[in-house]
Order: structure tokens, then sequence, then C-alpha cells
């Protein structure tokens, strides 16, 4: 359950991951691009996950329509305006979105930093509106390959302090962060955060991996640290934040059941992880959904999973003042 008195943050969601399905079938409509369905009830068994998928990469083609649809740069506008609306309909007080400006732009030929710039702009109009915090957070996607994440990285790069931190997504085990070093190392000469996508679909070494030679501050979700004890007491000790997605890691079979997550496991052990969502609208999910449902069927008891919403809010890369600011707003909110 969420504690209402606290900040309630999603410090892993994909802005590309959570595109409305009524957004789709708009823009698909508006650049006259032929969809698997022209309704709503039909596209949804497309655009979202509706059983277990078998792998990862099976369950990341389920964000490929979401994408293909964006024709222009206002549709980037659009989407990344929306999300932020969603974001504060969801009761979310801060959240920090990802996207990857190569995989948005892909498609039609976008220019990257007229994505990059657009979403930002998305976001600034959106938080005029609604009354969320939000940062955003750049992901070269991995899956294109390193010259591919150049381009993103220098289009991300160009956002300035409009984005505040760097991701590796996408093919973990087709494209190992080894392939990466050289852009994590620019990204964090440039000032920005790290977080990583390790330890999904390859083992602790990849969680590893991403520590030590990528920089990572935090892991995107890092189910398979739990193989590895050393690997765990060295979370502990550092405080490099797990970002877990329960629903996400069981639809891309990362975990048999929510009730074999290692969540539990790592809050028994010091580990600062955090719920969060992934890609809500793909999986057809809300951040309620993952305190109320999912975080109890994993084991959690309300004291874990408070702990883990606090934990969202230690780990966000904002400054102590602004978390300051949020536990204030929350703390007014709760004991109304
Ligand atoms: O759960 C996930 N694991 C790994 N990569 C992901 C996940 N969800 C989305 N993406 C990847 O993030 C980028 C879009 O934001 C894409 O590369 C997509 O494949
Ligand atoms: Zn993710």
């Amino acid at each position: 359950m969420i504690d209402n008195s606290l900040p309630l943050t999603d410090i892993h969601r994909h802005l590309d991951g959570n595109i409305r399905p009524q957004t789709i079938l708009e823009l698909g409509r508006q650049f006259g691009l032929p969809l698997p369905a022209d309704n709503l009830e039909e596209l949804l068994a497309h655009v979202q996950v509706t059983r277990t998928e078998p792998d990862l990469v099976s369950f990341l083609q389920k964000l490929d329509w979401g994408v293909a649809v964006l024709g222009s740069l206002d549709a980037c506008r659009r989407i990344a305006y929306e999300n932020v609306a969603d974001a504060a309909a969801q009761g979310l007080d801060y959240t920090e979105l990802r996207f990857s400006p190569y995989y948005m732009a892909m498609k039609h030929q976008l220019p990257l930093p007229g994505v990059v710039e657009a979403v930002i702009d998305g976001i600034r109009a959106g938080c005029e509106d609604y009354p969320v915090m939000v940062r955003l957070i750049g992901i070269l996607s991995r899956t294109f390959g390193e010259d591919a994440c150049t381009q993103e990285l220098d289009a991300i790069l160009s956002g300035g302090d409009g984005i505040i931190a760097l991701d590796l997504a996408g093919d973990e085990l087709g494209f190992p962060g080894s392939l990466f070093l050289t852009h994590f190392t620019r990204a964090r000469d440039a000032g920005l955060h790290i977080t990583v996508h390790a330890g999904e679909a390859a083992g602790p070494e990849s969680i590893w991996q991403a520590i030590n030679e990528l920089g990572a501050q935090r892991i995107g979700h890092g189910v398979k640290a739990i193989e590895d004890p050393h690997l765990m007491d060295f979370l502990a000790l550092h405080r490099i934040g797990i970002e877990s997605c329960l629903t996400s890691n069981v639809q891309t079979s990362t975990v048999p059941s929510l009730e074999q997550h290692p969540l539990k496991r790592f809050l028994e052990h010091g580990i600062l992880a955090t719920i969060n969502s992934d890609d809500p609208a793909v999986q057809g999910i809300d951040l309620d959904y993952e305190y109320r449902v999912a975080a109890p069927k994993a084991g959690l008891s309300p004291q874990q999973i408070r702990t883990a919403q606090q934990n969202g809010l230690t780990l966000a890369f904002i400054s102590e003042a602004e978390k300051e600011m949020l536990r204030k707003k929350a703390h007014a909110r709760g004991s109304r």
C-alpha cells in the first residue's frame, strides 16, 4: 500500500514505453500509418503485454508500435506531455522519465537532437499544467549497437541540463555493457548521473560490469544480484540502489512468479531497493497496482513496502533541498 504521507516516486519509467494506446491510434490516423487494428479494443492485443513473454527481447517488441507512430517532433512532444499528465493522475509526486531518442526517431528518420528538444519541451509544458516534479534520463538503446549509441549520446548531451542521467537499455544478452565504455566515460565527464539496466537478462557479472566499468550509481532491475552474496553485500555497503519493477520482471520471464522475486531479500539485506513501474502502458499496470497487489504478492510486509517507498526518494537524482520540499508536501497532505 502507498503511504500517502511520504512522497511517491517512480524512478524507473520509460516515457516511450508509456504511450497511451488511444494516442497510438490517433497518431496512426494522423500520419496515415497502417496499424494492426483500427479500434482500441483490438489494438490493445498488439501494444500491451497480455501474457508472460518468453524473454526480454519478445517483451520489448511490444513497445515498437508506440514509437512507429511518432511521425513528427510534435508527436514526440505530445507523448512527453501526456506522460506528465498520466504521472500526475496516478498520484506521483516525483518521477524520472527515461527515453531513447534513437528508438523514437528511427522509424521516421527524425533528427535526434530535435527529438531530445521536443521531449524536454513536452515535459516542461506538462509540468506547468500538472502538480508533479519530473526529471529526464537519456537512454542508449544497446540493441542498435555502438555507432547508433554514439549518435544517441550526442543528442542526449545536446539537451544540456534538461537531461540529468544516462541509462543503457535494450538487449542485455546480445549487447553487453563492455561495448559502451567510451559512451559512459563521456557521459560521466559531462556530469550526468548513471543508471544501467543490468542483471535482468544477464547474470550478476553484468551488474559488476555496470558498477565497475560504466560507473552505475543505480541498477535497473538487478534481479540476478541475488545469485552473488558478495555483490549483495557490495550493493548494500556502497548504497547502490536497485530499481525493481515487479510485474515487468514476471512479464519478461526474468522471474517465474512474483512470489519468487528477490526484492524482499534485497530489502532484508539493507539494499536501497525501490518499487517502480518500467513501461506501464505496455504492461497494462500502474504504480498503485505495483504497491497494492504486486509488492504484497512478492512477500513484502507493509513496513518493507514503506521502506521501498522511502528509498525511491533517497535514490532520486535531485538535491537534498528538493527532496526535503517533496517530503514536506507529502507530509502536509498525509496529515490532513
Ligand atoms: O525492461 C526493460 N529492459 C530493458 N530495456 C527496456 C525495458 N523496457 C524498455 N526498454 C528499452 O528502453 C528503450 C525505450 O525506452 C528501448 O531500447 C527499449 O527496448
Ligand atoms: Zn526499464
